[in-house]
């Protein structure tokens, strides 16, 4: 995963100027060299720009390995981002520029913005009507921004206006909150798409009154769960206790939820009748809230079958890219799933439902028969939405172990269970191995002895979980050992720590990122073992990118990495955030994925370039420090706003004991730094979703493993 074989960089001092450290090194070749001085294994799987973009889509090509097509679904937004600030909060707008990468105004009338340069445009408040005459509103998109530091709630009048609203607090969750937003509203990272792929998902139902409470062991809470979801109804306002909370209050409460998980959110407005605490008289409080949620960027929302069609329809409309979440409840312990209601409510639900919830109370385990029965029908239908259905009260556990799409958990930490038989993801797993349907597989770490306190906590992890599986820490042995593990009856999966070449790994099977990637980190099992047997088909696979991909999209939306420079600025007026190239320290890429990136070799390479956008090092551990300089080098430009640099993201790939603190001094210059360990951790989150299919959070990760790595 990280590069092992760089180029030799003489010993130098940290204040060395930096056209003292980019010196020639004895290897080193010039910048537009052809020629690769690193391993092929490192330098491939660094493809930053691709990376980013999603490699998923990175495949072969039919003419063979070389001709690598990569498409790119991160798009730049086309049209203008209107931010309306409040007075004095400008600085908002400074910081949506730079998460998008893009140039940036304040002072112009909306409609004289050409239609083809893409920028951000403050407006203040009390200015939006006037900035918005003439303009195609087609062509815009309005966000309403609030400050909520000073307790004061955003203009509803404003925000209907606008179609989102993003509320903030100036913590240090600010940008990475604003980053998550911008990137779901405008397309660019879509969960969903991600989630409908797993095998099994899973969202822990909160029923706190107040988020604040949650959030000390929301990690914890959260191994386990695809999604988090907030059950609004059941929030309790300070001094409004029994009374629907306010929006002001809601919308404080899930900007406090999203600055603090990396998960997907459902937000629900439970209805009385339906073991929830909205009250059904006035359907359009729902549609109110259900549309701000929409809004506020949340990725699933909730939406009751019984509310007119008309509100259920209008949402749908206005929904951009929140996943509508249809569901029904009943809870009379009479309605059945044999009945012809059962499919005309899933009909129903389908309409405007991009997943349909059905969820019945039942007294008897044949009515869990009876449900596997209807799922079964539903998926031999082959289209519409995926059906998430569990029976509730004891006897319907059963059916909640037997439910893979968007099961309800809970976990002893909640107050309290959000509806009667609710399971925790342990006990869905225990259920699931004692019916035969999750065998016990022998999972391996191979590789170096660097594997060893990785393999520990993922067989921690697999004991919350619990999960039946084994994990064995093994070293790489000689040619061919490998196989034999592979071929072992109760061979589950592996992690290969270093990665394998495709070229020299037995395994037939590829994904389409190891294969353009050219790296195998993971075996994966793609079928369970039919009884009986040992027929598991296993895949190769890459998992390092999603880790660099996750890593690098925290503080920064995907579309901003794009190499393409930008369209040059207009007037005095804008400032360019400066999308540049990736430059890379320590080692150089090459193979059909290093578009764009390029290697700093010498004082030449560094003259030439004015703004590089990303910065990546992989110098061995003893010589970290010579990246110093050059961080300091690319501080501000001096037209900058003061946390901007003229490069913008560093990522420190070297692992073990670094010399000097680049880290650090690339913070104190303003840089956004990531630290192998931030890749790590996001790595591991994949590599336990591919071998186990199970999701433990990014924080959960980073917590267990402390300062050091694991
Ligand atoms: O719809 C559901 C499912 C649920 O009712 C359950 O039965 O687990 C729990 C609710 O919080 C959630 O919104």
């Amino acid at each position: 995963m990280i590069p092992t074989a760089l180029p030799p960089m003489a010993p130098l001092l940290d204040e060395t100027p930096v056209s003292n450290v980019l010196c020639d090194p004895p290897t080193a070749l010039p910048a537009n060299s052809s020629t690769s001085t690193s391993t092929p294994n490192s330098s491939s799987a660094l493809n930053i720009a691709s990376i980013v973009s999603n490699p998923d889509q990175v495949s072969a090509s039919s003419t063979g390995r070389n001709g690598v097509h990569v498409s790119n679904s991160s798009e730049t937004p086309s049209g203008t981002v209107v931010i309306v600030f409040q007075p004095g909060q400008e600085h908002i707008v400074h910081m949506v520029a730079e998460v998008l990468g893009k140039p940036w105004t304040t002072e112009t009338a909306i409609s004289t913005l050409s239609k083809t340069d893409v920028v951000v445009a403050g407006v203040v408040t009390d200015n939006l009507e006037r900035s918005l005459e003439g303009c195609d509103r087609a062509s815009v998109i309005l966000v309403n921004t609030h400050s909520v530091e000073d307790g004061s709630a955003p203009d509803d009048a404003l925000t209907e206006r606008c179609d989102y609203e993003f509320l903030y607090s100036r913590t240090p969750f600010l940008r990475r909150d604003l980053t998550r937003f911008l990137s779901l509203i405008l397309g660019q990272t879509r969960p969903h798409e991600d989630l409908r792929t797993k095998t099994r998902t899973n969202f822990i139902s909160t029923t706190f009154p107040d988020v604040h409470a949650a959030l000390p062991n929301l990690d914890i809470l959260s191994v386990g769960s695809d999604a988090v979801e907030i059950r609004v109804d059941l929030l309790v306002e300070p001094q409004c206790e029994g009374k629907v909370p306010s929006l002001k209050y809601v919308g404080q409460q899930l900007m406090l939820l999203r600055q603090h998980t990396e998960l997907p959110i459902i937000f629900t407005t439970r209805c009385t009748k339906e073991n929830g605490k909205f009250p059904m008289d006035d359907p359009s409080l729902f549609f109110k809230y259900l549309r701000r949620a929409i809004q506020w960027g949340v990725e699933y929302v909730d939406v009751e079958l019984w509310l007119p069609e008309d509100i259920r329809q209008r949402l749908a409309e206005v929904k951009g890219n929140s996943v509508i979440m249809s569901a029904f409840h009943d809870f009379s312990g009479t309605w059945k799933w044999t009945s012809s209601d059962a499919s005309r409510i899933f009909n129903e639900s389908a309409k405007y439902g991009d997943i349909v919830k059905m969820i019945a109370m039942v007294s008897t385990i044949e009515e869990n028969y009876e449900l596997e029965y209807f799922r079964s029908t539903i998926k031999s239908r082959g289209s519409g939405p995926p059906l998430s259905a569990v029976n509730m009260g004891q006897m319907g556990q059963l059916s909640r172990a037997l439910n893979t799409v968007f099961s309800p958990i809970t976990h002893p930490l909640l107050p309290m269970i959000a509806a009667p038989g609710q399971l925790t993801a342990a006990e869905i797993n225990e259920a699931l191995h004692i019916m035969g349907q999750l065998p016990k597989r022998d999972l391996y770490a191979i590789g170096s002895f660097r594997s060893t306190p990785q393999s520990m906590f993922m067989e921690k992890c697999l004991n919350e979980l619990g999960l039946p599986h084994s994990i064995t820490c093994i070293d790489r042995g000689p040619k061919g050992s490998m196989e034999s593990i592979l071929s072992q009856p109760q061979f589950g999966g592996a992690s290969l720590n270093p990665p394998v070449a495709t070229s020299t790994s037995h395994i037939p099977s590829l994904s389409d990122a190891a294969r353009a990637i050219g790296l195998i980190d993971t075996i994966a099992a793609t079928s369970p073992p039919a009884a009986g047997t040992n027929s598991t088909r296993f895949i190769g696979e890459n998992a390092a990118w999603k880790g660099i991909r996750a890593t690098l999209t925290r503080d920064y939306v995907p579309s901003a990495y794009k190499v393409n420079p930008m369209p040059q600025p207009r007037s005095s007026h804008y400032e360019v955030s400066g999308v540049g190239s990736i430059y890379t320290v320590g080692f150089k890429a090459y193979g059909p994925l290093a578009v764009g990136l390029e290697p700093f070799t010498s004082i030449q390479s560094v003259k030439l370039v004015e703004s590089p956008f990303v910065i990546v090092s992989a110098l061995p551990p003893e010589k970290s420090l010579l990246v110093q300089p050059l961080l300091r080098h690319y501080r501000s430009n001096g037209r900058a706003s003061p946390h901007s640099t003229r490069g913008k993201v560093y990522l420190d790939l070297t692992s073990g004991a670094r010399k000097g603190d680049p880290l650090g001094v690339a913070r104190s210059a303003g840089w956004t730094a990531y630290g192998a360990e931030d890749v790590t951790a996001w790595t591991t989150v994949e590599t336990l979703r591919l071998l186990v299919g199970q999701n433990v959070p990014f924080d959960f990760v980073r917590m267990a493993s402390g300062r050091s790595l694991f």
